[in-house]
């Protein structure tokens, strides 16, 4: 037996800094978490000596290997998660194809899908724990060698992204010979799609059950599907995949984070929160107050530097950083970048931007609890059985809970804020002096309750979250 066979998925250490997980369901932090796509990657100089002359896909599948390249970055920044390294092929690989990561070309399957008959050469069912064994135990292993510092990210592709390799043969500007399917075999590529779901949602269960603290599932290719082929080859596959595993594992009492991320989907981004993830990533081609006002509270937000901008001098990345974090919020946020690093970044770079989101969203978070406290006194919250209790702005967020399916946990009767109201099917309502407050049993039309409430979200930074109330209760 092995030495990591002995390690097991249980007694991991407590967790020491929760900011990631609090955010991705919607809670407050004393700073906005962040962490990097590819942060276990090339532009580490321990990661080019550690990855030397080793083939790609044997270090995938040497849990120790996977273990000190995913906490590589963790110690060199105080990232607030960590991702644990692998890679998205591993599961074709698992379905039986053969893939192989050639230098200077990157993935590349010598034998891709060309017709519908080649579905029959998959393994049409996987045993997870039999294939992709190795990637569970690099989790486990990293989880107690990560000692609690922060959490664990598991993660996989998503079908459509997985389709698109598995017929392209590798990476391609076009997709087309993948497109061709959809356009061409729509049955057979529902077919694949499927066959990817049921293996990617045991390949997800089994790294929650080896340790991994949160999931994220990336449908890199989205930006290559129209809305229309995008809303029937890639949401359908990616709702299912987050129901499933909300289900399962609901069964077990566990609710594990689940980020969806949909490179180029811009217009997917109404439907992706309202999919069962508790986390909409984002690119940087998406303005941050735009994407809030179109996901309205309903899921936590994560991204979305452009890459680039790594590029720029330390004080300007500090400048591009303080205006997304004033774009976003820093309740139910989490910076990243819009894509993964680039192998010639400046490690030294990478630390200025975790450093500009700690420390302006450390300042913004102050300035505003220095705020909440005098507006305290302004704020009435009515209770069920039409009292009014005098609550601070910021007790009366934190009763604000969201479900992963959106609603809201706690009933709200009422929230006021100085400049706005919201009223949620209940009892007559006092109406507070400052608050221009929402006619009882009006029915205002929702756009209007936008507007309004979206400017004030944007002055409080979370009164979103009870929008979704509003139409959930509906
Ligand atoms: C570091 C790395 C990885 N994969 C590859 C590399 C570079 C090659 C090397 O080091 O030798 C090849 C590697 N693997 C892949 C590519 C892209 C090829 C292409 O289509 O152009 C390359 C060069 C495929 C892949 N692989 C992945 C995606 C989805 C994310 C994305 O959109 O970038 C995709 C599309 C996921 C992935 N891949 C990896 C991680 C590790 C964790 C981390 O982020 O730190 C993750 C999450 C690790």
């Amino acid at each position: 037996m092995e030495k990591v066979d002995l390690i097991l998925p249980k007694d991991f250490p407590t967790l020491k800094n929760d900011a990631f997980l609090c955010a991705c369901r919607g809670q407050e932090t004393s700073h906005v978490p962040v962490w990097c796509m590819r942060q276990a990657g090339r532009y580490l100089p321990e990661f080019r000596e550690s990855r030397a002359g080793k083939d790609f896909f044997d270090t995938c599948r040497s849990p120790e290997a996977c273990c000190e390249l995913t906490l590589q970055p963790i110690r060199r920044f105080p990232f607030d998660a960590a991702i644990i390294f692998s890679d998205i092929l591993v599961i074709p690989q698992a379905m039986g194809m053969d893939v192989q990561m050639l230098s200077g070309k990157g993935p590349t399957f010598p034998e891709p899908l060309k017709e519908p008959e080649d579905l029959l050469l998959l393994q049409p069912k996987v045993d997870v724990n039999k294939e992709l064994g190795y990637v569970f135990k690099a989790i486990t292993l990293t989880r107690h060698k990560l000692e609690g510092k922060v959490p664990l990210i598991g993660f996989t592709g998503a079908p459509w992204t997985l389709m698109a390799y598995m017929i392209e043969g590798g990476g391609s500007t076009t997709h087309s010979k993948a497109k061709r399917w959809l356009y061409r075999h729509s049955e057979a590529s529902h077919k694949l799609l499927r066959m990817l779901t049921d293996v990617i949602v045991d390949y997800l269960l089994g790294q929650v059950a080896a340790g991994a603290q949160a999931l994220q599932v990336f449908e890199s290719h989205a930006g290559c599907l129209g809305p229309v082929e995008f809303k029937e080859f890639s949401l359908p596959y990616l709702r299912d995949i987050a129901r499933r595993v909300k289900d399962q594992l609901k069964e077990s009492g566990q609710d594990v984070p689940m980020i969806v991320f949909a490179k180029d989907g811009h217009y997917g981004l109404e439907d992706l929160s309202q999919s069962y993830y508790d986390v909409v990533g984002l690119d940087w081609t998406i303005d941050p107050r735009s994407a809030r006002e179109r996901t309205g509270g309903k899921v936590s937000l994560q991204g979305n530097m452009d890459p680039c901008a790594l590029y720029a001098p330390k004080e300007r990345i500090s400048e591009i950083v303080k205006r997304m974090l004033e774009g976003f919020g820093t309740r139910g946020y989490i910076a990243n970048l819009g894509h993964g690093l680039y192998p010639d970044m400046d490690p030294e770079n990478v630390g200025a931007f975790v450093e500009a989101v700690h420390t302006h969203s450390r300042n913004i978070l102050n300035h505003k609890s220095e705020e909440t406290q005098t507006a305290g006194s302004d704020v009435s919250y009515c209770t069920h059985n039409g009292g009014v209790e005098n609550l601070s702005v910021a007790d009366s967020l934190r009763s604000l809970r969201r479900n992963h399916d959106g609603k809201v946990r706690e009933p709200i009767t009422r929230l006021s804020l100085p400049n706005m109201s919201l009223g949620l099917n209940q009892p007559p309502l006092r109406q507070h002096k400052h608050s221009p407050v929402l006619p009882m049993g009006s029915r205002p039309h929702p756009p209007s309750i936008f507007q309004q409430a979206n400017s004030a979200a944007l002055a409080s930074q979370a009164l979103s979250v009870s929008i979704s109330g509003w139409f959930s209760q509906e």
